[in-house]
């Protein structure tokens, strides 16, 4: 029964909520109008020069969107040197970008900055908190952990793998040249013609390149990190390739309004899953289940070898990460869960990047014959067991990595693709403190100061720095005119803006960035694919089947032109090689 003596309480309780309303209402305003106006007036970088904007208007498709971003870039670079500012979120959100490599140098090199938090919670809620999320002593003591496992030995010793799973893929193809696959893409659209096709087609079957390298590098990465096979070559279905992939076809899409709420209202994802999460959570579960045996296994032979009282001699990411785990130095032990987190990263980072080096580089061979006529010849020049090295002795397969290795024109080629479609098209970097940023290009600020070469441009602790790594490939400062066109004899004699000191990036590109979160797999990457490459080559002729276009999500994918929807392709045309 409703009695009035609780009407002044009641009346007391709405008067608390409403004042409670008020306040955070009021802390909101307050908020917003800091974040708006107040901030962005002290803001050093208020005073650089930029691109315009309204309030509300991002430059993020012209930065990052690489059917865009040579030009933005160059555009930019033009009108406002060579360091500028751009909009993020917003007029009020200055950020900093720079092709000057003092400052890129300065950014990567220095502890002041990190991976925004942003980046690790997306890359975290993938992946895990494997390295790529960490920073600090955490990453320093992980990083000095696995770097063994990708020493110049550490990479030779992997290389029967290679040749092994270069060969499946050759015959894999072979099989679908002698038994072309029937109605697989009866469901999809037509083809876009290609900006080029040969007068006289050599190659009549159409494969999706990306698609069957991926799953080669996937098999790679098993057997090389975890020393085990996955043989997602040999068998479609299998499970844990396919739940990478359908993770990374939805991730891929990129966030959207609601995955960037989602990413700072966490609760939001909890009370409306989407098929996004459903996906994402299932194929977790998957790589998780497998991860778990996988550990579990490799975690009980090497506690039998410990039991007979020999070292751990395998140097394989998964035992080096095991044997921390079972670290009886606690600053130095993995917890289990910790290292599932590492192991499903480096599934990640070992595989996809790697398998589209190799993807993109059969689609810039296929636009330019002369070019792969030229590394066929180069690669026939080998003996004929070059690529048959799964099936020599040790000491004879170790010999063809070194003549492999040491091939020029080949090298040239692969390093070519990988300035021109790098995997990463940038990173992004958040001061933790107030800092000033050394140029070695002038700048002309709006309020007509000149800052010289030698001085510093002040940046205030929380302010995003992009670091556009394709655009400092692209650069006509270091690689001359014809920065963006396809030419491997570049290599041949490399201009000195992109020699070392000048460029400080490794292996003389941005590709792999460089500083503490460098890329420790660059050294693997290059020679799995130089070894794909000249079993593929030699075997193969490349000819193009489709308009490709580049889309940068988390990775730089090939997509055919106005297909997007269909995911990730790069159809080619391939036949056989007849001498
Ligand atoms: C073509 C192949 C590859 C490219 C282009 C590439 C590129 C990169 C780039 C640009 C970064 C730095 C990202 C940043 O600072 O935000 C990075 C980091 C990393 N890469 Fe690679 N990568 C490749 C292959 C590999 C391979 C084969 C592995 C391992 C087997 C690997 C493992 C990693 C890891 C663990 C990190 C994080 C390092 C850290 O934060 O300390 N990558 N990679």
């Amino acid at each position: 029964m409703f009695s009035f003596h609780y009407v002044p309480i009641l009346l007391s309780i709405l008067k608390a909520c409403g004042v409670v309303f008020l306040l955070l209402l009021a802390r909101g305003v307050i908020w917003l109008i800091n974040l708006l106006i107040v901030a962005p007036m002290s803001d050093p970088l208020k005073n650089m020069q930029g691109p315009e904007g309204s309030a509300l208007q991002n430059h993020f498709r012209e930065v990052m969107d690489p059917s865009v971003s040579p030009d933005t870039h160059e555009n930019w670079c033009k009108a406002y040197g060579k360091t500028f500012r751009f909009n993020g979120f917003g007029k009020h959100d200055y950020r900093l970008m720079s092709l000057d490599f003092r400052v890129v140098s300065h950014v990567l090199n220095s502890t002041i900055y990190e991976k925004p938090w942003q980046t690790r919670t997306i890359l975290s809620k993938l992946l895990g908190r494997g390295v790529f999320a960490m920073e600090g002593e955490e990453h320093k003591v992980l990083r000095k952990l696995i770097m063994p496992a990708f020493s110049t030995q550490a990479v030779k010793a992997m290389t029967p793998i290679f040749f092994q799973k270069a060969e499946e893929l050759r015959d894999r193809l072979e099989n679908m040249i002698s038994h072309p696959p029937s109605n697989s893409s009866a469901s999809l659209p037509p083809l876009p013609p290609p900006p080029y096709s040969s007068p006289q087609s050599l190659a009549e079957t159409i494969i999706d390149i990306a698609h069957w390298t991926s799953r080669a590098t996937f098999d790679v990465i098993g057997l090389a990190g975890f020393d085990y096979q996955f043989h997602s070559l040999e068998d479609d279905s299998e499970e844990m390739y396919l739940a990478y992939r359908n993770m990374f076809r939805v991730a891929d899409k990129g966030p959207g309004l609601k995955g960037l709420l989602k990413l700072y209202f966490p609760i939001i994802e909890k009370l409306f899953p989407d098929e996004s999460s459903q996906v994402t959570n299932e194929s977790l579960r998957v790589i998780y289940n497998v991860g778990k045996q996988l550990v579990e296994n490799k975690k009980s032979a090497i506690l039998a070898e410990k039991a007979c009282a020999k070292d751990i001699k395998d140097k394989d990411i998964l035992s080096l990460l095991i044997k921390s785990n079972l670290s009886t130095d606690s600053s130095n032990r993995l917890s289990d869960a910790d290292l599932l987190d590492q192991l499903s990263t480096f599934l990640f980072a070992g595989s996809d990047s790697t398998s589209l080096a190799i993807s993109w580089c059969t689609h810039l061979l296929s636009l330019h014959p002369d070019i792969q006529t030229r590394l066929r010849d180069e690669l026939l020049s080998l003996s004929p067991c070059a690529s048959n090295a799964s099936t020599s002795p040790p000491n004879s397969a170790h010999a063809q990595t070194d003549a492999i290795d040491s091939l020029p024109f080949l090298d040239a080629v692969i390093r070519e693709t990988l300035r021109l479609c790098p995997p990463v098209h940038g990173t992004i970097r958040v001061a933790t403190r107030d800092d000033d940023i050394p140029i070695s290009s002038p700048i002309l600020l709006r309020d007509g100061t000149v800052i010289r070469a030698g001085e510093t441009i002040p940046i205030r602790k929380g302010s995003y720095i992009h670091i556009p790594i394709e655009a400092l490939n692209f650069s006509t400062d270091i690689w001359g005119y014809d920065a963006r066109t396809f030419n491997p004899e570049r290599w041949l004699s490399l201009p000195l803006q992109a020699r070392s000191p000048a460029h400080p990036g490794i292996a003389n590109l941005m590709t792999f960035s460089f500083g503490p979160h460098a890329c420790p797999g660059w050294k693997l990457s290059i020679l799995e694919a130089k070894i794909f490459l000249t079993t593929l080559i030699s075997h193969f002729i490349f000819e193009p089947a489709a308009d490709i276009q580049k889309y940068n999500a988390i990775l730089t994918r090939p997509y055919v032109y106005d297909q997007f929807e269909y995911g990730t392709r790069l159809p080619i045309k391939i036949g056989r090689y007849a001498v």
